[in-house]
């Protein structure tokens, strides 16, 4: 298990947006999910999901690509409490009873381990509460990139466009990037 990192927030901290523009927690994306993480005990986070009449795959149930897209933001926020910069590699989902519209999905999400670059998740939704019954279950293997992976493979207007967001630079101070 990896340590948590010396400056991740405290239990009860909101971690906002990694990125105005993400479709699963940004404020700037159309039509996005617009979750948000808040941290949890030990290396864990705790992300609500509200589904909607817009995010549908089946009359009046949500789509599982959408729910898996909230298992990859809230997954993905755990690497804030190691510090780590990583990009999704695998992402599983189980899909254990349907997803009403009008629901809410209570996501527990933690680090399991880490080898090499490698940073092994898992979480569960829970329907009706944070108690309530597993709805989901989820892992993801995400790895560790440096900020030149955002550099090189992004398209330049928005890389520029996120440098100069100070939101943005919030993040990135947080990960102890200069970009
Ligand atoms: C402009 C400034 C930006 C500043 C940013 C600042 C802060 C960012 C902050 C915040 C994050 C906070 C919250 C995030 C919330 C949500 C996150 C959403 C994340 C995403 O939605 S992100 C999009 C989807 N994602 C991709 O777009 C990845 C595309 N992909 C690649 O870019 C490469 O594929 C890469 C880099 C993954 C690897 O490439 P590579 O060449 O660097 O590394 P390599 O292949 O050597 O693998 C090294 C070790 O990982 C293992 N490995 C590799 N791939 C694997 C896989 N798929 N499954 C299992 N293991 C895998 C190997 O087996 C080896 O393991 P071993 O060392 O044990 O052999």
């Amino acid at each position: 298990m990896p340590d948590k990192h010396s400056n991740a927030p405290e239990p009860g901290t909101k971690l906002g947006s990694h990125y105005s523009r993400c479709f699963g927690c940004g404020d700037d994306a159309l039509g996005g999910l617009r979750v948000s993480s808040t941290v949890g005990e030990g290396l864990s986070v705790t992300t609500e999901f509200t589904v909607t009449d817009n995010h549908q795959g089946a009359p009046g149930l949500a789509h599982g690509g959408l729910l898996a897209l909230a298992f990859d933001e809230a997954l993905g926020a755990v690497n804030w409490l190691i510090g780590a910069i990583a990009v999704t590699g695998r992402l599983e989902t189980d899909y254990l009873m349907p997803v009403p519209v009008g629901t809410t999905l209570h996501i527990t999400a933690q680090c399991d381990g880490i080898s090499g670059r490698k940073i092994y998740t898992s979480a569960v939704g829970r329907l009706g509460g944070p108690e309530g019954e597993a709805a989901v279950r989820a892992t993801a293997i995400f790895i560790q990139v440096g900020v030149d992976h955002f550099l090189s493979n992004g398209r330049l207007e928005d890389v520029q466009e996120a440098m100069h967001d100070p939101e943005q630079l919030r993040a990135a101070r947080a990960f102890e990037v200069n970009p």
